[in-house]
């Protein structure tokens, strides 16, 4: 089946005073429809730059390579016309921060409606009725009276309700939701993490979330795509992942998820170092300096993506193997052979 999206070979190099940035590195991934896919990697990864690139949302000094198509349809190289009427009826976007993506002089109820006047031509007896139609379904209470606040009278998480209904207005066939939870309560985020399951299962709509957190995709994803400087260096359904991480950062970032039973074994554990930054496409495993298991071939040679010990892809010359025990969360043997 053809995939919903499927992005191949994606680049991008931004132009800055100290030196060229390399922040997506041939980046290739498939979104099917109704799928729920999270994009993780710690801070600096390139996943919000992925993001922005499916639509052309990156600044002038970005230069943007590959291919990202949307049923088919080619969209690296579209004119901002047609980007702009991609994004908002067919790519719908949620971030962090819905107090910087609201209007504080307007109502919210009078922001959704802009976007259904805009996109969907809708009268303004239709448009008020999908308005509240919207809020209902993202689960605000007393929509009529929320209808007519302001930004600002609303709680964080009631902000975010109203982005996501906002992004569901045009019924999109995929929404980018930019770790959407991050600047929100643990409760809370719960909560919108729910919410955009439901949604995606009750309208159809594909979801592509970005987060640095492991932890929150365990209930809500299909599949995971692991990105480290760029790059994407595992890729698995979200069971075999949790149980079965193949590639060290993954299981890095496994191991820095919150976990009772590990408690007793030390706690959180985190990945020593930090993300490089790239210049150019080095030959090499760019994981290779933080990495616990480094051998000589790791700074010789690029590993690219291949199915892994447990059949997952994985760009790891010496993936791990063994399944992770689920008591202590701790995983099993090395299998590369190297
Ligand atoms: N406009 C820009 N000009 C130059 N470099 C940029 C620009 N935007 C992003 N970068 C660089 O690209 C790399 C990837 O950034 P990106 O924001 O995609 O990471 P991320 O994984 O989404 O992290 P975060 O969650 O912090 O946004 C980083 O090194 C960042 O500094």
């Amino acid at each position: 089946m053809t995939p919903l999206m499927s992005v191949d070979g994606l680049t991008v190099r931004f132009r800055t005073e100290d030196g060229p940035v390399l922040a997506v590195d041939t980046a290739s991934f498939t979104v099917a429809e109704r799928e729920v896919l999270a994009l993780v990697g710690e801070s600096g990864c390139g996943k919000s730059v992925t993001a922005m690139a499916l639509t052309g949302l990156l600044p002038a000094n970005a230069e943007v390579r590959g291919s990202v198509r949307l049923t088919g349809r080619e969209l690296l190289g579209l004119s901002e016309n047609r980007l702009s009427s991609v994004r908002g009826k067919e790519i719908a976007y949620v971030f962090q921060e819905p107090m910087t993506s609201l209007n504080p002089v307007m109502t919210v109820g009078r922001q959704i409606r802009e976007v259904l006047y805009r996109h969907q031509r809708m009268a303004r007896a239709g448009a008020r009725k999908r308005a509240l139609e919207l809020f209902e379904q993202v689960g605000i209470p007393e929509p009529h009276r929320r209808l007519r606040e302001y930004p600002h009278q609303l709680s964080g998480g009631m902000r975010q309700r109203v982005m996501i209904a906002m992004a569901l207005a045009c019924r999109p066939t995929l929404l980018v939701a930019d770790e959407p939870t991050t600047a929100l309560d643990v409760t809370i985020q719960a909560d919108i993490l729910d919410l955009l399951r439901t949604l995606s299962a009750e309208t159809g709509t594909a979801v592509l979330l970005i987060t640095h957190d492991l932890g929150v995709v365990a209930d809500i994803a299909d599949r995971v795509v692991v990105m480290y400087a760029g790059r994407i260096i595992e890729e698995s359904k979200v069971d075999s992942l949790f149980a079965t991480p193949s590639h060290p950062y993954t299981r890095g970032l496994l191991d820095a998820v919150p976990n009772p039973a590990r408690r007793a074994d030390g706690g959180l554990r985190e990945i020593p170092g930090l993300v490089p930054v790239l210049r150019s496409a080095e030959d090499v495993c760019t994981f290779a300096d933080r990495c616990g298991h480094v051998q000589e071939r790791c700074r010789a040679s690029r590993p690219t993506l291949a199915p892994g010990p447990v059949g997952h892809p994985v760009a790891c010359w010496y993936p791990l193997g063994g399944r992770v025990d689920e008591r202590t969360g701790l995983s099993g043997a090395r299998t590369g052979t190297g």
